[in-house]
């Protein structure tokens, strides 16, 4: 199995390298080497490379930058997936498209299902939800794996923006009102490889099981951490921030789950990524 990832620098990317199982061919570039928003570049990579299957992992992610910038945010997260989706469908490849809890605008009641009505409320949202109708359009052999809060040990995410924000500052404010389910990219590749293994192309969300807050995904981490620090919850309206993320950013498992396939609890996940984390720093 020949696999190419764009995003290979991310942590979705560095995931998927890390776990690939025994047998698969993985190539796993980031934006330098691949480009996605440059379509005869791309072309010629997959032409080169001639994937079974194409992991498209790479987006612009920095969701306020997307807000002051949906030039950009769009000429990455849609044209450039439709590039990659162009180039799937050229070159037989099947496709697995990364896409957002974003794509919901949060007002319902209930964690998200796959066919649940999507109406983002951002410019990343609407960027990825563009990308989403465009792998749609162009190849039937998709995979479109919607997923939500991603870290891992060492990328830009929640996890190591709190621990170094509580080395830095005696008690910090969270926004409580807005939840999600945490997920572990380690988890979310493993998840991704067991999906691939079944030609069942379609939408699934793959994400750690349970839900929760940032302030409650705060307080876990310094629970586990065993860091002191001080956590007050507070309204999202005093969150000043570009982009307004959905309150209700829950999803639910259901596609994936009937394929037998569920992720680990958040918990649980959160705990195996701080260990790994602490063992990779230097002593
Ligand atoms: N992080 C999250 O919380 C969530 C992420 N997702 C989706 O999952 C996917 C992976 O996210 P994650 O690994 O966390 O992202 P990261 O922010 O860790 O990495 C983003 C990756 O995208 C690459 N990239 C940026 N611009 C381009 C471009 N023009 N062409 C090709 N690659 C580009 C970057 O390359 P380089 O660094 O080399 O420039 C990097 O490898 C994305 O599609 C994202 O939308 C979905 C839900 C939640
Ligand atoms: C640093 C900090 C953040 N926060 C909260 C408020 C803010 O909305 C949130 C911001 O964290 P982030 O920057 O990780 O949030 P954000 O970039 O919105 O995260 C999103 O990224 C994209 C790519 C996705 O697809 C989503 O699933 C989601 O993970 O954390 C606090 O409440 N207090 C703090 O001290």
């Amino acid at each position: 199995m020949r696999i190419l990832v764009t995003g290979g620098t991310g942590q979705v990317g560095r995931a998927l390298q890390r776990l690939a199982p025994p047998g698969y061919s993985i190539v796993a570039p980031g934006s330098d080497r691949c480009d996605v928003t440059d379509f005869d570049a791309f072309i010629r990579l997959v032409a080169d490379e001639q994937p079974d299957v194409i992991v498209h992992a790479g987006a612009m992610t920095d969701v306020d930058g997307c807000e002051r910038d949906p030039e950009r945010a769009f000429r990455i997260n849609a044209t450039g997936t439709q590039h990659v989706a162009a180039a799937a469908q050229q070159f037989g490849a099947a496709l697995v498209y990364l896409s957002t809890n974003y794509v919901f605008d949060g007002e319902a009641a209930e964690p998200y299902h796959e066919f649940a009505e999507r109406r983002p409320i951002n410019v990343y949202g609407r960027s990825k939800l563009a990308g989403e109708e465009a792998v749609r359009a162009i190849a039937p052999r998709h995979y479109i794996v919607r997923t939500a809060m991603v870290y891992d040990e060492t990328g830009r995410n929640f996890v190591n923006t709190m621990l170094r924000a509580a080395a830095e500052r005696p008690s910090l404010t969270v926004v409580a009102d807005q939840r999600g389910n945490p997920t572990y990219a380690g988890d979310l590749a493993a998840g991704i490889y067991r999906l691939i293994e079944q030609p069942a192309y379609g939408t699934y969300h793959l994400v750690n099981e349970g839900s929760a807050s940032w302030y409650e995904w705060a307080t876990e981490i310094f629970r586990l951490a065993e860091i002191e620090t001080r956590v007050e919850p507070i309204p999202a309206a005093e969150w000043h921030r570009a982009a307004r993320p959905p309150a209700n950013g829950v999803l639910a498992n259901t596609a994936a789950a009937a394929l037998g396939i569920t992720l680990p609890p958040w918990q649980d996940a959160l705990a195996r990524c701080l260990a790994r984390r602490a063992a990779l720093q230097p002593a």
